[in-house]
């Protein structure tokens, strides 16, 4: 099928197959380690796809609003890539899956040296926070803000504070693990507390499908914006982050989800997916009810039959 007539087609079909999907939220729990998430609704599920003409197709609840979580783990990755370039950047973290959960400790004290497996866990998206260029926490989250605006074409995407508060007060994990890291000679000068504070104020951006979609086009066309003809990512970094979104991407379910769905995504606990068909579209999904893998539940069907109907897996 060709894209226009692929585009019809999903426009017919996707109000009813997103309500099928939203049957399964009942089968899953919204994220209560961070308290703030766990207020977010359990039933919604919203689908926004873009294409790269601009035309958009959405349906269920797109305009739920919900925070990037785990998600902005791609772009602050990119963004230390264009400060610094790859060899600096894989001396701090690796390449690897880790098999294990995303904000596990385990292998920094069992592998040396001790580096993050991947820049898509926990504990190595607290390194890639360090290594932001920056004058201390403000200045370095100012700079990641700036450029998730410009990568969603929207200047008035922000943080949403209490998320950010509620994080803080509570990511005792996430703090032992940035210890963890300051020991091992990962976090370089920075303090354990500035460097989260960039941290949990990036998980805290707000946004909607639509601003999800939107990013995910510009990973599909290699870094430049199809809208505009701006490029704002250089291609070899888009290429490594994409091979993070497969291999890493959706945790511990990430090779289910590429024999499965076979595109590049990277979800968050706060039941966002972002993902993407290369040279079509930038796809964003909401589902804060969670599987058992830490997934959207009704996201991750509902993007498993839009690919196998489709014909979208890469592989
Ligand atoms: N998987 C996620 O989305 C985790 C992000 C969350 N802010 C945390 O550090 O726990």
């Amino acid at each position: 099928m060709t894209s226009a007539k692929n585009y019809e087609f999903i426009n017919s079909v996707l109000p009813q197959w997103l309500e099928t999907s939203r049957l399964q939220t009942v089968h899953g729990s919204t994220a209560a380690y961070i308290p703030e998430l766990a207020k977010a609704p359990q039933e919604a599920l919203g689908i926004h796809i873009m294409c790269g003409n601009g035309e958009h197709v959405s349906a269920g609840d797109c305009g739920h609003v919900f925070t990037l979580q785990s998600i902005s783990k791609v772009f602050t990755l990119i963004l230390a890539l264009m400060d610094h370039g790859e060899e600096a950047i894989f001396a701090k973290v690796g390449m690897e899956p880790t098999g294990d959960d995303f904000n596990s400790m385990l292998k920094l004290e069992l592998v040396r040296p001790g580096i993050p497996f991947n820049p898509f866990i926990n504990a190595g998206a607290i390194t890639i926070s360090s290594l932001i260029v920056g004058d201390g926490p403000e200045e370095k989250s100012a700079r990641i803000l700036e450029f998730f605006r410009r990568l969603a074409g929207s200047d008035t995407l922000d943080y949403n504070m209490d998320v950010y508060h509620s994080e803080s007060e509570t990511g005792h994990r996430n703090r032992s693990l940035a210890y963890f890291l300051l020991d091992n000679g990962v976090l370089g000068g920075s303090s354990v507390e500035d460097v989260l504070e960039v941290y949990f104020r990036h998980c805290a951006i707000e946004v909607t499908c639509a601003d999800l979609a939107r990013m995910g086009l510009i990973l599909a066309f290699d870094g430049k914006d199809p809208l505009t003809g701006d490029t704002l990512i250089p291609r070899r970094y888009v290429q490594i982050a994409k091979t993070f979104m497969i291999t890493c991407g959706m945790y511990n379910a990430s090779g289910e989800f590429a024999i499965q769905a076979g595109l590049p995504a990277k979800s968050g606990v706060s039941g966002g997916i972002l993902t993407l068909v290369p040279g079509q579209y930038g796809i964003g999904v909401v589902g804060p009810a969670l599987n058992s893998k830490g997934n959207s539940i009704a996201g991750v069907h509902l993007l498993e039959r839009l690919s196998q109907e489709l014909d979208w897996s890469i592989f």
